[in-house]
């Protein structure tokens, strides 16, 4: 059976890059997918506004929705200060396994953890089975139109907190029209758009920042 493409683009990480080496495996996921096939990882132009929030914010629990190959839950895992530790959600259980050897791969696994299943039945069970209290951060990198309705279902589930930041990918470009009318007219959060540029294409996107408000 031939392999999928999110498998050749973790061999080629475990024949290329350096074992513990969170850089290492960004740097090879980004060449593999500029150079040979292109894949949806937020990438290094996006990663970098990626850093960037993750370094102000120094959050002690994030949560990314939408791991695929574990590309930017490498990315910020590695910004995170001992005793943080980042919940991380995939749909499709093909990619989490290819997510979890890629994590484990990069040597971030004791701070992240690799949740299965859609948003809307993990987001519920955040409080209790994972003890969460509130986020720090939310990454948004999964189904487009899922990006409203689990902001909405986060606050429901008292998940954020005066200052919780949420980043999301892709609001050019597939795009989140919903998420961009909600957030945008929503007096509860403070948003800023990032432009930026599609993973490995000269095509227009942008990430959006928004910080609720409480
Ligand atoms: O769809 C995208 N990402 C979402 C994958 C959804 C899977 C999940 C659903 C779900 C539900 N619950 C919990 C966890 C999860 S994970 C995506 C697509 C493009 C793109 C595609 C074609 C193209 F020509 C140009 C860009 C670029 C991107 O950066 C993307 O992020
Ligand atoms: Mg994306």
């Amino acid at each position: 059976m031939n392999q999928s493409k999110e498998q050749r683009i973790l061999n080629f990480v475990l024949q290329n890059a350096v074992r513990g080496d969170p850089c290492s495996v960004m740097e090879t996921i980004d060449k593999y997918c500029s150079e040979k096939e292109w894949a949806m990882n937020v990438g290094d132009v996006k990663g970098v506004i990626l850093d960037k929030t993750v370094e102000e914010i120094n959050p002690k629990v994030a949560l990314e929705l939408g791991t695929y190959c574990g590309y930017s839950a490498v990315r910020i895992a590695r910004l995170l200060k001992a005793g943080s530790r980042l919940l991380t959600v995939e749909f499709n259980p093909e990619f989490a396994a290819i997510a979890k050897q890629m994590i484990e791969f990069a040597g971030v696994q004791d701070k992240v953890k690799l949740l299965e299943g859609p948003s809307e039945v993990i987001i519920p069970q955040l409080k209790k089975k994972y003890e969460v209290d509130t986020l720090d951060f939310v990454f948004l990198d999964h189904w487009k139109d899922r990006y409203a309705p689990d902001t909405i279902l986060l606050q429901e589930c008292s998940l954020l907190r005066k200052g919780s930041v949420l980043l999301a990918d892709n609001i050019i470009f597939p795009g989140a029209p919903e998420f961009v009318k909600y957030i945008r007219n929503n007096p509860r959060f403070q948003c800023r758009t990032y432009p930026s540029h599609l993973e490995y294409m000269k095509v227009q996107d942008a990430m959006e920042k928004a910080v609720f408000l409480g």
